[in-house]
C-alpha cells in the first residue's frame, strides 16, 4: 500500500456485471501528485475500474485504499462514494442543465459534507466557486447556463465542479473525447498544468494513445480486463511487453525476424539487418516505430517503392511497399515532400527495436 496519505493504492481487484468478470487482478499504486493513465480499448474495463474507485461500482476481490484508508475489500467493506473524497470528472453531458455554472460547483461541496452543506455560508461558498472559476480558466461565468458553454468550457466547469471538495484523488473518465483536436490539446495540456500545481493524484482513463503519452506520469494498459504493462510513456513505447501493447500504444510496423545466425545484437528482416534491444538467438519478430526508420531514394535498384506521401506540416508521411505490398513502412521525415509516388526506396532501421521470440 502506498504509505503516501494522499495516494491511492489498488490491489488484486477483480469486478463482475453479474457472472461476467470484466476486472481481473488489477494492481497497481498512484504516487501522492501523479498522473497515471489507464489505457486500454473500448470495452476493456477502464470506466468500471475507476466506478470501482469511485466507490460506485462493488469489488468481488481485492483492495481499494486511498492513502492508508481501504474503502473497498473483498471481505465487505465498501465505503460509499460520497464518504470517499474522490473527484470525477465523467464525459460530456456531466453538468445538471438546470443549475447555473456557481450551482453546479456548489454540488461539488455539498456532496463532500452532505447535511453539514448548510452550515457552509454563504459568502465562503460564493468565494471558492469564484477561486475555483479563476483556477479552470472561466472567470465570471458563476451565472451561465450550462447550455450556454462550449463543451471545452463545460469540461472545465466539470473539473472545477471535482476539485471543489478537495478531493484526495481525481479520476478523470475520458474527458476530453467529446471535444475538437484543437481544443482537446489546449484543454489537455491546462488541465495537466493545473493538476501537477495543485499535487493533484489523478487517474485519467482513455483510449487515446497521444493522450496518454502526453500527459500521464506513467502509463497503466489495459487489454482484456487485465494489467498488460505499467510503465513511463517512454517505456511503453519503446519497450512494450508483447506486440498487443506496442501495436495498440502507437503506430508500428511488424516484421519477421531471425537472430539464429546474425551479429550478436542484430537480426535479419526483410528490411535488411536491424539492430536489437538486448540480445537473442530465435526467429521472432521485431516493432518498429516510424520515426526509427530512414528512407532515402534508392543508389541502386531496391524492391520497396514509395506509395503514399503525406505532409503534415512539421514532418511528411512516406509510406513504401514490397512488391507483394504485404510489408508496408511509414517513415516520419522531417520537413517538406522530397519523394513522390512511385520512387524507389532504400530502407533502414537506425536505432535498436525491440524482438519478440515466436
Ligand atoms: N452496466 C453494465 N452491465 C453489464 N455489462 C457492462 C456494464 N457496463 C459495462 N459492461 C461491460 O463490461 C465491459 C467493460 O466495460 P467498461 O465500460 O468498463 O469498458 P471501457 O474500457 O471503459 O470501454 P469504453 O472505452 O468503450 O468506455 C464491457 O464488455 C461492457 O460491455
Amino acid at each position: 500500500m502506498t504509505d503516501k496519505p494522499r495516494g491511492l493504492t489498488v490491489k488484486s481487484v477483480t469486478a463482475s456485471y453479474g457472472r461476467r468478470q470484466v476486472l481481473s487482478d488489477v494492481t497497481f499504486d498512484v504516487n501522492e501528485g501523479e498522473l497515471l493513465a489507464v489505457l486500454g480499448p473500448s470495452g476493456c474495463g477502464k470506466t468500471t475500474l475507476l466506478r470501482t474507485i469511485a466507490g460506485l461500482h462493488k469489488i468481488d476481490s481485492g483492495l481499494v485504499a486511498l492513502g492508508h484508508r481501504t474503502v473497498a475489500n473483498g471481505n465487505g467493506t465498501h465505503i460509499s462514494p460520497e464518504r470517499r473524497h474522490v473527484g470525477l470528472v465523467p464525459q460530456e453531458g456531466a453538468l445538471f442543465p438546470h443549475l447555473n455554472v456557481a450551482r453546479n460547483i456548489s454540488y461539488g461541496l455539498h456532496s463532500r459534507l452532505g447535511s453539514r452543506s448548510s452550515n457552509i455560508a454563504r459568502p465562503q461558498r460564493r468565494e471558492t466557486v469564484d477561486s475555483l472559476l479563476e483556477l479552470v480558466g472561466l472567470p465570471g461565468i458563476g451565472h451561465v447556463k450550462p447550455a450556454q458553454l462550449s463543451g471545452g468550457q463545460q469540461q472545465r466547469v466539470a473539473l472545477a465542479r471535482a476539485l471543489a471538495p478537495s478531493p484526495q484523488v481525481v479520476l478523470l473518465d475520458e474527458p476530453f473525447s467529446a471535444l475538437d483536436a484543437g481544443l482537446r490539446a489546449t484543454l489537455r495540456a491546462d488541465v495537466r498544468t493545473l493538476l501537477y500545481e495543485r499535487n493533484m493524484t489523478s487517474v485519467l482513463v482513455t483510449h487515446d494513445q497521444d493522450e496518454a503519452l502526453g500527459m500521464a506520469d506513467r502509463i497503466v494498459v489495459m487489454l482484456g480486463g487485465k494489467i498488460a504493462q505499467i510503465g513511463t510513456p517512454e517505456e511503453v513505447y519503446h519497450t512494450p511487453v508483447s506486440l498487443e501493447v506496442g501495436n495498440f500504444v502507437g503506430d508500428s510496423i511488424i516484421v519477421e525476424a531471425d537472430a539464429t545466425s546474425s551479429p550478436e545484437g542484430w537480426a535479419h528482416t526483410p528490411l535488411g539487418p536491424v539492430p536489437l534491444i538486448g540480445t537473442h538467438t530465435t526467429v521472432g519478430k521485431v516493432l518498429i516505430r516510424p520515426e526509427q526508420v530512414d528512407i532515402a531514394h534508392a543508389v541502386a535498384d531496391s524492391e520497396f517503392t514509395v506509395t503514399n506521401v503525406r505532409f503534415t506540416g512539421p514532418a511528411t508521411i512516406v509510406t513504401v511497399s514490397d512488391p507483394t505490398g504485404t510489408i508496408r513502412i511509414r517513415s516520419l521525415c522531417p520537413g517538406d515532400r522530397q519523394f513522390i509516388h512511385g520512387d524507389k526506396a532504400d530502407v533502414h532501421v537506425k536505432s535498436a527495436v525491440p524482438f519478440y521470440p515466436a
